[in-house]
C-alpha cells in the first residue's frame, strides 16, 4: 500500500486502485486549424472520441505562458495567504474541494468568470501582488481562446452540414455568454513514487463530463489527463504545452442529438511533476434554450433530449456530484425507464425530491 506522508484520512480519499496505463494514447486525433479538411476531421473526432488536439491555432505561446506564470505566482504564495482569498462560490480560489457536494481531488484551482464586469473588484482581490498584470494576461488570453473556440464551432457546423454557420458559435460570442476560465494546479506527490508502476493512483480531478458546450484546455508538459474511450477503458492524453485539447461538453451532445460525445475525463496526479492546466469553458447565455437541432433530427421521435435552458441545466449540474450522469435528466428515454416491469426513479427525480 502507498504510504502518504501525512497519512490523513483526506489523502486516502484520493486514491483509486487502477494501474497506470503503460503508454500514452497516441491515437488522439490531431486537427490543424489551417487545414482544408479541418471541419471533416473535427466532426470525426467529436463523434468517435469527443476530444481532439488542436494545432496551428494561432494563439502565441507567449500569451499562454504569461497567464500561466501569473497563476503560478498566485499558487506559490503561502497557503495561509491563499486561504484568505475568495472561496469558490462558484468563482474564486479552491483547494481539494471541488464543487459543493463532497467531491475532492489533489488539486488547487482558480475558477473565474470570463465576463469582465464580474471579474473586477472581488476577484481582483485574489491577486494581491499585481492585479493589473494578472487581469491583462487573463483578458488577452480569453480573447484569443474565445476566437479559436468560435472558429472551431463554425467548422463543426460546416462539417455537420448545418446551413447556419454560426449556430454554435453565436452562443459563445454573445456578450451574455456564460463562460468561465479554470486554472488547475495538481501538486506533485512524491509519496506515490514507491509503487508508481503498479500501485494506486492519486485522483487530481475525478471523472466527469463538462456541462457547457465546449472546453478548450491548455496544460504544461505534465501528463495526467485521461479520457474514457467508448469501450470504457481510460486513455492517457500526451501533454503538449503548445497545443489545445478541445472537448465536447454536454450541451453540444444535446444540440447534435448525441452525434458528438461529451467525453468523460479525469486527471491523475503525478509523483514528480506538478501539472498546471487552464481550461476555457464555453457556455451559452443563461436563458438560451438548448435542444437537438432540427437538421440533425429526422423526426420528433428521434430527438433524444428534451429542451432545456442553460440556467436549468447549470443549476442541476451544480447540485450534482462530479461523476453523476447529468444528461440523463434530459434524456427522453432515460427519465422514466422501465426495467423488469418497474419504473426506475431517475437521478433527476431523486434530485428534485431532495
Ligand atoms: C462537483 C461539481 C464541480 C462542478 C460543479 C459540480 O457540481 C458538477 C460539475 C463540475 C464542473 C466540471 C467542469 C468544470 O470544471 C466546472 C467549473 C463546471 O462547470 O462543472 C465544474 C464545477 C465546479 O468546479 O464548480
Ligand atoms: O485540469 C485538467 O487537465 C482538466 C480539468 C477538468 O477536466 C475540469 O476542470 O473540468
Ligand atoms: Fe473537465
Amino acid at each position: 500500500m502507498v504510504v502518504l506522508s501525512h497519512q490523513s484520512t483526506l489523502n486516502q480519499l484520493f486514491l483509486i486502485k487502477t494501474c497506470k496505463p503503460p503508454h500514452m494514447f497516441m491515437e488522439v486525433p490531431e486537427v490543424d486549424l489551417t487545414h482544408s479538411q479541418a471541419k471533416t476531421m473535427i466532426v470525426k473526432a467529436c463523434q468517435e472520441f469527443g476530444l481532439f488536439k488542436l494545432v496551428n491555432h494561432g494563439v502565441p505561446l507567449e500569451l499562454m505562458t504569461r497567464l500561466e506564470n501569473q497563476a503560478l505566482n498566485f499558487f506559490m504564495q503561502p497557503q495561509s495567504v491563499k486561504d484568505k482569498a475568495t472561496p469558490p462560490d462558484p468563482y474564486g480560489y479552491g483547494s481539494k474541494r471541488i464543487g459543493t457536494n463532497g467531491d475532492m481531488g489533489w488539486v488547487e484551482y482558480l475558477l473565474l468568470t470570463t465576463n469582465p464586469d464580474v471579474i473586477s473588484p472581488k476577484t481582483l482581490l485574489l491577486f494581491q501582488q499585481n492585479p493589473q498584470i494578472f487581469r491583462c494576461a487573463m483578458e488577452e488570453y480569453i480573447r484569443a481562446v474565445k476566437k479559436v473556440c468560435c472558429e472551431v464551432l463554425e467548422l463543426m457546423a460546416e462539417g455537420l452540414e448545418i446551413g447556419t454557420r454560426n449556430v454554435f458559435s453565436r452562443l459563445i460570442s454573445d456578450e451574455r455568454s456564460d463562460s468561465c476560465l479554470r486554472v488547475n494546479r495538481y501538486p506533485a506527490c512524491p509519496e506515490l513514487n514507491a509503487e508508481a508502476l503498479s500501485g494506486p493512483n492519486l485522483i487530481g480531478f475525478g471523472e466527469h463530463t463538462d456541462p457547457q458546450i465546449i472546453s478548450v484546455l491548455r496544460s504544461n508538459n505534465t501528463s495526467g489527463l485521461q479520457i474514457c474511450l467508448q469501450d470504457g477503458t481510460w486513455a492517457s492524453i500526451p501533454p503538449d504545452h503548445t497545443s489545445f485539447y478541445v472537448n465536447v461538453g454536454d450541451l453540444l451532445q444535446v444540440m447534435t442529438n448525441g452525434r458528438f460525445r461529451s467525453v468523460k475525463h479525469r486527471v491523475l496526479a503525478d509523483s514528480s511533476m506538478s501539472r498546471l492546466s487552464m481550461i476555457y469553458f464555453g457556455g451559452p447565455p443563461l436563458n438560451e434554450k438548448i435542444a437537438p437541432l432540427h437538421s440533425l433530427v429526422s423526426n420528433e421521435e428521434e430527438s433524444l433530449y428534451r429542451e432545456l435552458t442553460w440556467r436549468e441545466y447549470k443549476n442541476a449540474a451544480y447540485k450534482s456530484r462530479l461523476s453523476d450522469n447529468r444528461l440523463s435528466l434530459f434524456d427522453k428515454s432515460a427519465n422514466h425507464s422501465e426495467v423488469n416491469g418497474e419504473t426506475q426513479i431517475s437521478w433527476s427525480e431523486q434530485l428534485s425530491k431532495s
